[in-house]
């Protein structure tokens, strides 16, 4: 069965349905540069809303796993592949994961091409239907995108050595794991949460997530950040680390086509180290804002040199726009989790 891919600049791309070959979805068409880790990206509630092509030209050949989905169901809106394997594992297969999430995907398409466009355009939209688009403006203009964030009734969990809140945007489970493994205990909560429901917690530090979209569309959680980066020990990651820096004062922008993969280098300013780093965001806090803030940039991209970290001095606060927790990727940035239970311990 065919399935079309056409993108808001006008060009089609044909290929095989797969996933659910019923469905059709609209969206911000972005790329990830991982080879491995399909079932990690794809269940991230970073790419909500977004058609998610991957460049590494055969992906699926080792199925899907149990502990690996870094959230309860698929979250990107769709799959592009070039090569969709099927599981030779006793692993259920993606394709089976994406029928079971009702994600469609297409295979078959010069994925190489598509990047090409991409990284010359800049973001572009795309839709992915079942039957070729007459006017791409008109079919899907009506189209809201809604993010989706569930509402989580509180947990607290306060007889365990450190305690962390953790404000929900889409959370990838990696995160949560990530600090358990350091014995904390981590308490998720509703970015709705008021100031006097999370100190009734008692939480040795918050923890800002991930999650999907334009940091700017957040601005009823800035208030709270500011208040909580004033009171407690802070980490942001990701979107996180976006709001932190807009809570502060600083902006964001739009990158030309975002940094998806696993490879990405990032210099740290204080040192001088380097790491390798996973990424997955679109938008970046402009490093020039900073100067009117009480904010430090701590690290930069060494493709585009834009901010990958932060820091209030003076505060046990900071952030990082690269994923500490890899899920999937290298684990170069783990050290991010043990300098926050340091910074919360009372260290430096
Ligand atoms: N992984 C994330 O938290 C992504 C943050 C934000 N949605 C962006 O694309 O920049």
């Amino acid at each position: 069965m065919k399935k079309y891919l056409t993108l808001e600049t006008g060009q089609v791309f044909v290929g095989t349905a797969c996933g659910d070959t019923i469905a059709e979805r609209w969206g911000e068409l972005v790329f990830t540069t991982n080879m491995t880790g399909y079932q990690e990206t794809l269940t991230d509630p970073s790419y909500t809303n977004q058609l998610v092509m991957f460049t590494y030209p055969l992906i699926g050949n080792y199925g899907v796993q149990s502990n690996t989905s870094q959230s309860e169901s698929v979250k990107a809106s769709a799959m592009i592949v070039q090569e969709l394997a099927p599981s030779i594992s006793d692993e259920p297969s993606l394709d089976h994961l994406l029928k079971m999430n009702h994600t469609p995907a297409i295979s078959e398409i010069d994925t190489r091409q598509l990047t090409k466009i991409i990284r010359q355009e800049g973001t572009i939209h795309a839709s992915l239907t079942n039957q070729p688009v007459k006017d791409f403006n008109t079919s899907f203009q009506n189209q809201t995108i809604l993010h989706d964030l569930e509402i989580k009734p509180l947990e607290s969990h306060p007889n365990k050595n450190l305690h962390v809140v953790l404000l929900d945007f889409g959370v990838k489970h990696g995160i949560i794991e990530s600090l358990e493994t350091l014995g904390v205990t981590v308490s998720v909560v509703s970015p709705s949460t008021t100031l006097t429901a999370i100190e009734a917690l008692h939480p040795d530090g918050v923890l800002l997530s991930n999650g999907p979209g334009n940091p700017t569309e957040y601005a009823n959680s800035l208030p709270l950040i500011k208040q909580l980066a004033d009171k407690y020990p802070l980490l942001g990651i990701c979107l996180g680390h976006q709001l932190l820096a807009l809570a502060e004062g600083a902006t964001t922008y739009k990158l030309p086509f975002g940094h998806r993969g696993s490879n990405h280098p990032v210099k740290n300013l204080i040192d001088g180290s380097f790491q390798m780093t996973t990424q997955n965001h679109g938008f970046a806090v402009s490093a020039a804002s900073i100067a009117d803030t009480p904010l430090e940039v701590t690290a930069s991209e060494l493709n585009d040199q834009s901010c990958e970290a932060l820091r209030l001095p003076g505060k046990p606060v900071f952030s990082v726009q690269y994923h500490p927790e890899a899920a999937p990727g290298p684990h170069d940035a783990k050290n991010v989790f043990t300098k926050f239970t340091s910074l919360m311990n009372g260290g430096h």
